[in-house]
C-alpha cells in the first residue's frame, strides 16, 4: 500500500483532501513563494506545486515503501498583477481595490509525485466581485479572515457576499480542486470510493 502525504499546512486543503481519502499525513513543507522575473501566473503557481510536492518527496524518499506526495499552491490574478497573501493591512486594501467590482482570476495548480513519476493539474477559475465601499474592506480586514488567504479573501467565509459570480471550480478557489484531484490520486493507484 502505498503512503500519502500532503505538503500543506493549509486546513483548508487538509479538510478537503480528506473528502475524497482519509488516509494521509499532512506535513507541512517551506518553499520561498516568489515569482521569477517575467515568469507568468500559470507558470508560477505549477512551479510552487511541483516544489512543494517534491521538498516532501526528498524528506520522505528514504522511509520504507512507496510514497507519493502531493503539493499545491493558489494565487489570485487580476489583470497582469498577482495577488498572493496580504502582507499587511495597506497591502489587502490595495487588492481589495483590485478585485472592487470586476472579474479575477484564481489558479490552483495541484502536483501528486513520488520518486518515478509526476501528475499535474492546473485550475483556472473566474471569480466576479461586486463593488467594495471602505467600510467592507475596513471590517473585512478586521475579521482576520483575509490574512492567510491568496488575494486576501476566502470565498467560503465571510467574503461570500462580495462574490457576484463564479465561472469554474469553487473548491479549487478554496485551495484544492477536488474533481481533478480525485482523478490525479486514481492515477497513482489510490482509492477514493465514497
Ligand atoms: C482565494 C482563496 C484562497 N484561499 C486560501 C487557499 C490557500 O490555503 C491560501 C493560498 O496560499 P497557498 O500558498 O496556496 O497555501 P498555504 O500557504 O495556505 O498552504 P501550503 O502552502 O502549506 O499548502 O489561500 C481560501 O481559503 N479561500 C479563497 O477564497
Amino acid at each position: 500500500m502505498s503512503r500519502l502525504i500532503l505538503a500543506s499546512a493549509s486546513p483548508r486543503r487538509k479538510e478537503l483532501l480528506a473528502s475524497l481519502y482519509a488516509d494521509f499525513e499532512a506535513c507541512p513543507v517551506g518553499i520561498e513563494e516568489r515569482a521569477l522575473p517575467a515568469e507568468k501566473p500559470g507558470d508560477y503557481v505549477q512551479r510552487l506545486a511541483y516544489e512543494k510536492a517534491t521538498a516532501g518527496v526528498e524528506r520522505f524518499a528514504a522511509d520504507n515503501g512507496q510514497v507519493w506526495v502531493l503539493g499545491s499552491d493558489t494565487i489570485v490574478v487580476s489583470g497582469e498583477a498577482i495577488l498572493e497573501k496580504p502582507q499587511h493591512k495597506a497591502d489587502f486594501e490595495r487588492m481589495m481595490g483590485r478585485l472592487s467590482g470586476a472579474t479575477h482570476q484564481v489558479m490552483t495548480a495541484v502536483c501528486l509525485r513520488n520518486t518515478e513519476r509526476v501528475l499535474n493539474a492546473c485550475v483556472v477559475t473566474e471569480v466576479n466581485f461586486r463593488p467594495l465601499s471602505q467600510s467592507d474592506i475596513t471590517a473585512y480586514w478586521q475579521t482576520g479572515e483575509p490574512a492567510d488567504k491568496a488575494g486576501g479573501y476566502g470565498i467560503q467565509g465571510l467574503a461570500a457576499r462580495f462574490v457576484r459570480s463564479i465561472s469554474g471550480s469553487y473548491t479549487s478557489v478554496v485551495g484544492l480542486p477536488l474533481c481533478e484531484t480525485e482523478a490525479l490520486l486514481n492515477q497513482a493507484g489510490f482509492r477514493t470510493s465514497m
